[in-house]
C-alpha cells in the first residue's frame, strides 16, 4: 500500500458546529486524527499518518504557516517511504495555498488540496467523500508530475487556475480560465488535461533559506477611484502592488498616476483585473511601457500576489519578473 501523509491546517473541513441543521459553526475544531477517523476507508488504500500543521479558519492563512507547511511537503517528499500528500485546508484561501506550494515544493509526487463547505456536524458534510476521493487521487500513479491539485466535488483541480467562484455552495471551485483537469467520482480518477504553466519539480523559487517574504498588497479599482491606497501601500513598505483594475486591468486615472509614482519609488506594479477571467494583456488601454508597469497574465489578483512575492524574493528587475507571468 502507498503511504501518504496527510497534513492538515483547519478550515471547514475541521470545522464543528452545536446543530446539524443550523450554519453557524466554528472552523478549525477538530484534529487531524478525527478528521482521518471520520473515514476509515482510506486506511484500506494507503498508510495513512496524520500531522497538524496549523488549525485555523483559512481566512487567518499567513506567510508563517505558508513556508512552514511548504518546507514541511518538501522535507516528506524527499522521503522514499511518503508517496504522496494530502492537505486539509480552509476553502476561502485554498486557491492562494496551493498555488503557493505549486511554485515552491520541487516534487513529481502528488500533492492534493482538499476542504469541504459544510462543517463535520453539518447534515451532509461533504469533507469526508472528498477526503476520501482526495486520498484516491494522491496514489494514482497518474496525479506523479501534475502539480499541485485541488480536490472538491468529484473534481479535480490545477492550483495555478482553480478559485472559489461561490460563497457557501458545496460546488464552489472552478478553473475559469481553463476548466478542472480531472473529475474523481467515489475513489474513481480519471484525468483530462494536465498544466503545462511551470510547477513543482520545474521551479525557480527556492525557499529552504527564506524565513520572511517580501510585503505585496493588493489594490481593488473602482469608479471615482483616489490614490490614497496606493499611497498608503508605498508608505507601508510594500515591494509590490498588485492592481486589481477594472475591465482589461485599467485603473481610474488618479489611480493610475499614483501607481506611476510608485514605480518611481522602486515598487513593483503588476496590472491584474477585477474581472474575474481572461487575461491582463500588455498594452491595451493602459501604456505599460511608459509607467513601468507589468500584467500578471489570467492569474488573478491573490495568485499574482503570491507569483510576485515570489519573484521579489529572486529579483526586482522588472523584465524578469514579467517573464516569470509568461512562464508560471
Ligand atoms: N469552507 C471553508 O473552509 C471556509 C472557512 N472560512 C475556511 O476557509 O477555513
Amino acid at each position: 500500500k502507498p503511504n501518504i501523509t496527510i497534513l492538515a491546517t483547519g478550515g471547514t473541513i475541521a470545522g464543528a458546529g452545536d446543530s446539524a441543521t443550523k450554519s453557524a459553526y466554528s472552523a478549525g475544531a477538530v484534529t487531524v486524527d478525527k478528521l482521518i477517523s471520520a473515514v476509515p476507508s482510506i486506511n484500506k488504500m494507503a498508510n495513512i499518518k496524520g500531522e497538524q500543521i496549523s488549525n485555523i479558519g483559512s481566512q487567518e492563512m499567513n506567510n508563517k504557516v505558508w513556508l512552514k507547511l511548504a518546507k514541511r511537503v518538501n522535507e516528506l517528499l524527499k522521503k522514499d517511504d511518503v508517496d504522496g500528500v494530502v492537505i486539509t485546508h480552509g476553502t476561502d484561501t485554498m486557491e492562494s495555498t496551493s498555488y503557493f506550494l505549486d511554485l515552491t515544493v520541487k516534487s513529481k509526487k502528488p500533492i492534493v488540496f482538499v476542504g469541504a463547505m459544510r462543517s463535520g456536524s453539518s447534515m451532509s458534510a461533504d469533507g469526508p467523500m472528498n477526503i476520501y476521493n482526495a486520498v484516491s487521487v494522491a496514489i494514482n500513479k497518474q496525479s506523479y508530475g501534475k502539480g499541485v491539485v485541488v480536490v472538491m466535488n468529484d473534481e479535480i483541480h490545477s492550483a495555478r487556475e482553480v478559485t472559489k467562484v461561490n460563497t457557501s455552495n458545496v460546488n464552489a471551485f472552478s478553473s475559469v480560465n481553463t476548466g478542472k483537469i480531472g473529475t474523481v467520482y467515489y475513489g474513481d480518477v480519471h484525468y483530462y488535461m494536465a498544466p503545462l504553466r511551470k510547477h513543482t519539480y520545474q521551479t525557480e523559487f527556492n525557499i529552504e533559506k527564506i524565513n520572511s517574504l517580501p510585503r505585496v498588497d493588493i489594490l481593488y479599482g473602482h469608479a471615482n477611484d483616489s490614490d490614497v491606497f496606493v499611497k498608503a501601500a508605498v508608505k507601508a513598505g510594500a515591494k509590490g502592488i498588485i492592481h486589481a483594475g477594472m475591465g482589461n486591468g485599467n485603473p481610474y486615472p488618479t489611480t493610475q498616476t499614483a501607481l506611476a509614482n510608485a514605480v518611481k519609488e522602486g515598487v513593483v506594479v503588476a496590472r491584474t483585473s477585477r474581472v474575474g477571467s481572461g487575461r491582463t494583456n500588455l498594452h491595451g488601454e493602459v501604456d505599460d511601457a511608459k509607467y513601468g508597469f507589468i500584467v500578471t497574465d489570467n492569474l488573478n489578483a491573490q495568485k499574482a500576489r503570491i507569483l510576485l512575492m515570489l519573484g521579489l524574493t529572486k529579483t526586482h528587475d522588472k523584465k524578469e519578473l514579467q517573464k516569470m507571468f509568461f512562464e508560471y
